[in-house]
């Protein structure tokens, strides 16, 4: 089943569209939805909320309809918004419980569920503590909580590594990771950042200016291609003229050389001609294209 599917969906505002005839289907596990800032992934996210009507075209989240089974979607769906939104007076577990109440739970199943989502994302004493007082990587957490917490089908992040530091960023996404692989949860992840999401999505949804871009499993983005990457320590000049004149297609790629495999001898032509001129060869390493390249590639940049 899709987790979700959009036809034609297109979202305008006064003086901007926001999303532009979007079509786009994703599978159930872990799946990254990336774009600059003001591509339109906010919007989105709100559409399949049920909270943001479409203009145009339509949506499915977990097979129901955005328009009309809202309320049901929000039921089986939790969603982790972008910004600063914790009252800073409570404790985490105040807002865990009252959030969980609010969904549905009693009393003291509320509790449970809320001390068990609290340990799964990390927080242990902290969380008896005003939220006031938190660190950004405390507070994405408890927001991750919450969007947990009444045990949802699927969950929407937006950009969930927004102001962290390199380690909290790491330990965001390993959280991701086992959210999308030991719970069975399937997760929608934002972020304008690519080789965050090469890390843990089983599937990449690319979106410029409201429109896609491109929409793959994440090893087709990642697939290797026909040249490799050569770096000696001195004469990286010398190095490229001979490959040429031997009929190799070479570019220059900051210190190092990308070289044209246009067959099973290229590899020895390149280490005769590093052997000959006497180089060193420090790295010889089969190219992978990178999300950002199919990004920059399709939008022309
Ligand atoms: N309520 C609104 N009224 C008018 N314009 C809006 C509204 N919400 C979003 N926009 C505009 O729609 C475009 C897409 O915004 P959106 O927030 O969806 O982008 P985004 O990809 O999530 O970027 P960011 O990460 O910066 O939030 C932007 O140009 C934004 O200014």
């Amino acid at each position: 089943m899709h987790i979700l599917d959009t036809e034609g969906l297109t979202k305008r505002f006064p003086t901007v569209t926001a999303l532009d005839g979007l079509t786009v289907t994703t599978g159930p596990g872990v799946t990254g939805l990336v774009g600059a800032n003001g591509a339109g992934k906010s919007t989105l996210i709100k559409i399949l909320l049920g909270l943001l009507p479409p203009t145009a075209g339509g949506a499915r989240v977990l097979g129901l309809d955005v328009t009309t089974r809202g309320a049901d979607i929000r039921r089986l769906v939790g969603y982790m918004p972008e910004h600063e939104c914790l009252p800073p007076d409570v404790s985490a577990t105040e807002l865990v419980v009252h959030l969980a109440r609010m969904s549905g739970l009693p009393r003291t199943a509320a509790r449970e569920r809320a001390a068990d989502v609290l340990r799964h994302v990390g927080l242990a004493e902290e969380r008896y503590r005003p939220i006031g007082g938190y660190s950004t990587g405390m507070k994405q957490r408890v927001k991750l909580a919450q969007a947990l917490v009444h045990d949802p089908k699927l969950i929407l992040l937006d950009e969930p590594t927004n102001g962290l530091d390199p380690r909290g960023r790491d330990e965001m996404l390993a959280l991701i990771r086992r959210i999308g692989a030991e719970f069975g949860i399937s997760v929608l992840v934002t972020s304008h950042l690519l080789g965050e999401l090469e890390r843990v999505c089983d599937h990449v949804i690319v979106i410029d200016a409201g429109r896609l871009l491109r929409s793959s499993a994440i090893g087709e983005f990642t697939q290797t291609t026909r040249s490799v990457t050569v770096e000696v320590d001195e004469g990286t000049q010398a190095l490229a003229d001979r490959l040429v004149e031997l009929g190799h297609g070479v570019a220059p790629h900051g210190r190092m050389l990308l070289v044209e495999v246009s067959g099973p001898d290229t590899l020895d032509a390149i280490r005769d001609a590093t052997a000959d001129l006497g180089l060193c060869l420090i790295r010889l390493e089969r190219g992978r294209q990178r999300i950002e390249d199919v990004f920059r590639e399709a939008a022309g940049v």
